[in-house]
């Protein structure tokens, strides 16, 4: 069964909102853990708009299912990167200022620089994930690199999921289908959501992650976050469970 990490950055977004500590993001960790999720993925971005730098360090010493740190690896990140220690980095190449992740490397271009990322997270044992567009050149250039896995940058097929889902996954079976070939471990990622998860899942083959933040953390305002979880599993539940919905 894919493993679902739950990305907390909009808990922090919430938290920073009014200044203080509510929500208590180590307590939503802690909770989204006991509420079923297999993996915790925060993403410290250098403005610090929501998850702080201090937020990692703290969710480091309880979180006890995998901690997933996603970000672009400038020299501050790499700092953190390696003091903590994660089970997972993830290398996303965001602008400073970008609103949101927007495209994956290219990791035919970045090469040299991917590699000495990879060679040196891996010395700590860290599971590397490069963040990926859905085509088959960046997947094999990730490979290239020394990587471990792959995150495919899901907001593409999110975006045109509802107008012919087929057409939208196509690319995202392919580039699956390659990183299978290669060897090569397989995350998901941005913009998944209740609607269109179930179907990503099943098309998708050796598909071993998703990380899912914005969505669930808005449906949980309606649902409940235990509630939520339990849903977005119930998506990845291969066993002929009830739809997540
Ligand atoms: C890498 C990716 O696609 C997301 O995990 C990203 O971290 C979301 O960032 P925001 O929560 O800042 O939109
Ligand atoms: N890597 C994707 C992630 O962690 C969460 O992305 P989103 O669900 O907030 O779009």
């Amino acid at each position: 069964m894919t493993r679902l990490s739950v990305n907390i950055n909009k808990i922090a977004t919430i938290r920073n909102a009014r200044g203080g500590n509510n929500p208590d993001l180590v307590k939503v960790a802690l909770d989204c853990e006991r509420f079923g999720a297999q993996g915790i993925t925060v993403h410290p971005r250098p403005d610090e708009r929501h998850i702080r730098y201090q937020d990692v360090l703290d969710l480091h010493e309880v979180v006890t299912t995998e901690f997933n740190i996603e970000g672009n690896p400038d020299e501050r990140f790499i700092e953190l990167v390696k003091r903590v220690k994660p089970a997972q980095v993830t290398l996303v190449p965001d602008a400073v200022d970008a609103i949101t992740s927007n495209a994956g490397w290219d990791t035919i271009r970045h090469a040299d620089h991917l590699r000495k990322l990879v060679d040196t997270f891996k010395a700590d044992g860290i599971r590397v994930s490069i963040f990926v567009d859905a085509d088959e050149r960046m997947v094999e250039g990730a490979k290239a690199v020394g990587t471990d896995r792959i995150e495919l940058y899901t907001e593409p097929y999110a975006a045109h999921y509802a107008e012919n889902r087929e057409a939208a996954v196509a690319p995202f079976v392919r580039a699956a289908q390659r990183a299978n070939q290669l060897g090569l471990g397989l995350n998901a990622g941005h913009d998944l959501s209740l609607e269109n998860l179930r179907f990503f899942d099943e098309q998708v083959p050796g598909l071993e992650e998703v990380s899912i933040g914005h969505a669930l953390v808005c449906d949980a305002l309606y649902f409940g976050l235990e509630n939520t979880i339990q849903m977005y599993l119930r998506c990845l539940d291969r066993t002929g469970g009830p739809a997540g919905f």
